[in-house]
């Protein structure tokens, strides 16, 4: 499977690149970077830190690579991830995107592309944060009318977007629970003096040094609370899930797939 990594400089990029160099059934044939950036031209194992040269290029423009893949990995910004779905579709290459920040219009693109291209769309790719999504269904179906459920994120100080893909994707999980909407009942961050409304989702979020990420979904009762978390201690497991869905993606028929379908959940 030829693969091209977006970003391969980048915190993901950079893990993305070493695993899948690692990998028997992946070859990488490119990064893409920004324009302007002193590497560009230059050996993508030496631009990701994989250890040895991979004698492909890191080159600035997509397109004039794009047709020597089979599949895109994107983990970069949202402006990014718009221009590089235009182009997967162009070249009807199939695309994962892991990137986050996106509006629902944004995100209907990748929908929309799904009519041409094999397209999955993941805000987390680690295999325990799309486990604890399932608890997150089975707690919220039983529980979700009675208990005041309040999401806490921490990443670092860098992330660009608040709340993290995550918390929105488990929220809207909760809300699907409770037959409900996201929109409707998520409160973000809670200022003043009125008391907490029932049936609400609560998003807070932390920023600081370089926590890679957390989540922690309460259910909050009278006397006691339930506590679901997930901590990751790097951003490894992110990368090798990234991979996994590429590896999932090859081959397929165009159509929108999710994580679950990789994971089988
Ligand atoms: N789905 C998941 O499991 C995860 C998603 N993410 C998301 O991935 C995204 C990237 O996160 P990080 O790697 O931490 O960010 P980062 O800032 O370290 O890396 C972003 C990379 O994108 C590149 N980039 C920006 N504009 C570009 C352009 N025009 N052409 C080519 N490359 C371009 C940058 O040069 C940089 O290398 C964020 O949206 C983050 O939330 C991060 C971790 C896990
Ligand atoms: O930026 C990150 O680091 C992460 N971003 C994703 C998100 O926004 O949920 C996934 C993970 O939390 C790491």
């Amino acid at each position: 499977m030829k693969l091209i990594v977006i970003g391969p400089r980048g915190k993901m990029g950079k893990l993305i690149t070493q695993v899948a160099a690692e990998r028997e059934d992946m070859e990488l044939v490119a990064g893409v970077a920004p324009r302007g950036r002193d590497y560009i031209g230059t050996d993508l194992g030496q631009v990701a830190m994989v250890g040895r040269n991979l004698n492909v290029p890191v080159v600035d423009d997509l397109e004039s690579v794009i047709d020597s893949c089979d599949v895109i990995i994107d983990f970069s910004t949202k402006e990014m991830a718009m221009e590089v779905v235009d182009c997967a579709v162009r070249h009807k290459k199939a695309l994962v995107c892991g990137t986050t920040g996106f509006s629902e219009e944004e995100k209907k693109k990748f929908q929309d592309a799904a009519a041409h291209i094999p397209m999955l769309y993941a805000a987390n790719t680690s295999k325990l944060v799309n486990i604890m999504n399932k608890l997150l269904e089975i707690v919220t179906s039983s529980v979700g009318d009675e208990a005041d459920i309040e999401i806490l994120e921490m990443h670092d100080q860098w992330k660009k977007d608040a709340p993290s893909g995550t918390s929105k994707e488990m929220g809207e999980i909760m809300a699907q629970a409770m037959g409900k909407k996201l929109d409707d009942i998520a409160v973000y961050g809670r200022h003043g003096s009125s008391p907490r409304e029932k049936g609400t989702i609560g998003y807070h979020s932390l920023r600081a040094g370089n926590i890679p990420s957390s989540h922690t979904v309460y259910f909050g009762f009278m006397g006691e609370r339930l506590e679901i978390t997930h901590h990751s201690y790097n951003w490894e497991c992110f990368a090798r899930g990234a991979c996994d869905c590429a590896a999932y993606l090859a081959g397929k028929e165009p159509g929108f797939y999710t994580i679950k379908d990789v994971l089988n959940l």
